[in-house]
């Protein structure tokens, strides 16, 4: 892993821990570079070496940059603007690359970055949201796994650099001086919360402050994380009611609801690794990695309110943690079938344990709490289905099947077609009556 590091050698810490997983890289094809309109930063879209000009500087950067040809560190740096054709600035995105990756990504993506439509008209607006600074809210009633926004980078970086400090803020400086003058714009606007003492420089505050993830890119093996205008504003909560996520075709980020969203309620995403996890070690991980002490509903509660979060988060977590014991339990409970007579009271607490009622505690407790895992939701509803079809339930089986095709949609599994199928015909699955007992209850 790359990280960047000052003169001394001590190791700066670098932005976008919480980036999603990368997408899938692959390999190689030219890149066409040079600049036929005079007023674009590289109107031609493939790789420049930029002029090093003072970053938020008015008027359109172009050329070569001699100064940057000696920083070799981890590979040759080249700064990439795309499209190739002359685009409009909230089209236009500057990349930070190293040897071989524009290349690679061409080769991958030819038509890279291909066409995409945002949600028209837009249904959010960027507001004042309080001491957490500016915000996302919804312009109207969004529904689960519904787009909220879809919106192309302004410039992408890696997330951790190998290389001396100022010649970092060289490139730094570069990849701002390649951008559309109006980009560049947007990127002045955008908060340093960093300080002086968390960011080795001004610029690179900006960017630890507002990346989000992007994943590795074709030819590299590091994480990349992007500048965007609108969904950089996305402030976190513990218990977020969205998603992003990056499509490497289009270059464009996603913003999906993970569940329903009111018109005029803040859109939310969480920054933390696992947001299923105490408060204390939340708030610690979001004041370490992020230098903000986070003020979400979830950490604001107070007394019995925040004990009874804590225990809802540690549920969740532990029901993540414990799939084997989860399928064991499961099919324990397939083959035995339920106590036909009242439990005693120990039994009624080993029938509470089972492997149905674990995911049905589960499922509550992430709605309860607001935070719907997304390594828990798809398994903990394929149970529930599954237990409800063995039960010959069809209501219950609908109902839980059509949340998981919602979800699939907003976290992107890839599965929203079978799940509407069951939805559909809750009866015809392979489950259906397989275990012809009736639960007690
Ligand atoms: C990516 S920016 C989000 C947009 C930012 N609010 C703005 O005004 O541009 C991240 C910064 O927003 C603030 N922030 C985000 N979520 C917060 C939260 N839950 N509690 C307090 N501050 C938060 C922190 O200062 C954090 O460094």
């Amino acid at each position: 892993m790359q990280r960047v590091r000052d003169k001394a050698g001590e190791c700066i810490e670098s932005f976008g821990e919480n980036l999603k997983p990368p997408h899938s890289s692959t390999t190689l094809a030219p890149v066409v570079t040079g600049s036929a309109d005079p007023t674009a930063p590289d109107a031609a879209g493939g790789i420049v070496r930029v002029p090093p000009g003072p970053y938020f500087k008015d008027g359109p950067a172009q050329g070569r940059l001699p100064g940057l040809e000696d920083v070799n560190f981890g590979g040759k740096i080249e700064i990439a603007v795309f499209p190739r054709t002359p685009a409009p600035p909230h089209l236009s995105t500057s990349i930070w690359l190293y040897d071989g990756m524009a290349a690679s990504l061409l080769a991958l993506h030819p038509d890279f970055p291909a066409d995409f439509s945002a949600p028209s008209p837009p249904r959010y607006e960027i507001v004042d949201a309080g001491s957490a600074g500016r915000g996302m809210v919804a312009s109207v009633d969004l529904a689960t796994g519904d787009t909220i926004a879809r919106e192309r980078p302004l410039a992408l970086f890696p997330v951790a650099i190998a290389m001396d400090m100022n010649d970092a803020r060289r490139v730094y400086e570069a990849v701002v001086a390649s951008m559309h003058i109006e980009n560049q714009r947007v990127l002045r606007a955008l908060k340093n919360w960093k300080g002086a003492d968390r960011a080795p420089f001004y610029l690179k505050g900006v960017v630890d402050t507002n990346a989000i993830g992007v994943g590795a890119l074709p030819g590299n093996k590091g994480l990349y994380g992007g500048l965007a205008r609108d969904i950089c504003r996305v402030n976190h909560s513990c218990s977020p009611n969205a998603r992003h996520s990056f499509d490497l075709r289009t270059n464009s980020f996603v913003l999906r609801a993970v569940r329903p969203i009111r018109k005029g309620e803040e859109v939310y995403i969480s920054y933390l690794h696992n947001p299923a996890t105490l408060r204390k070690d939340r708030q610690e991980e979001l004041l370490r990695r992020y230098g903000f002490v986070c003020s979400c509903k979830y950490c604001s509660l107070t007394g019995q309110e925040s004990f009874d979060s804590d225990s809802n988060r540690a549920i969740i977590y532990i029901r993540w943690d414990d799939r084997e014991l989860d399928e064991a339990l499961f099919a324990q409970w397939l083959a035995e079938g339920a106590p036909k007579t009242r439990p005693t009271a120990f039994e009624e607490l080993a029938l509470k344990l089972n492997g149905f009622r674990m995911a049905e505690l589960a499922w509550t407790t992430m709605l309860r709490e607001g935070c719907i895992s997304d390594n828990l939701w798809e398994p903990v509803l394929a149970r529930l289905v599954k237990a409800h079809s063995v039960l010959k339930d069809e209501k219950k089986v609908r109902y839980y099947a059509t949340k998981a095709a919602e979800l699939a949609v907003a976290f992107e599994a890839g599965s929203e077609r079978e799940w509407e199928a069951v939805a559909k015909n809750p009866t015809k699955t392979d489950w259906w009556g397989k275990r012809n007992r009736a639960l007690a209850t």
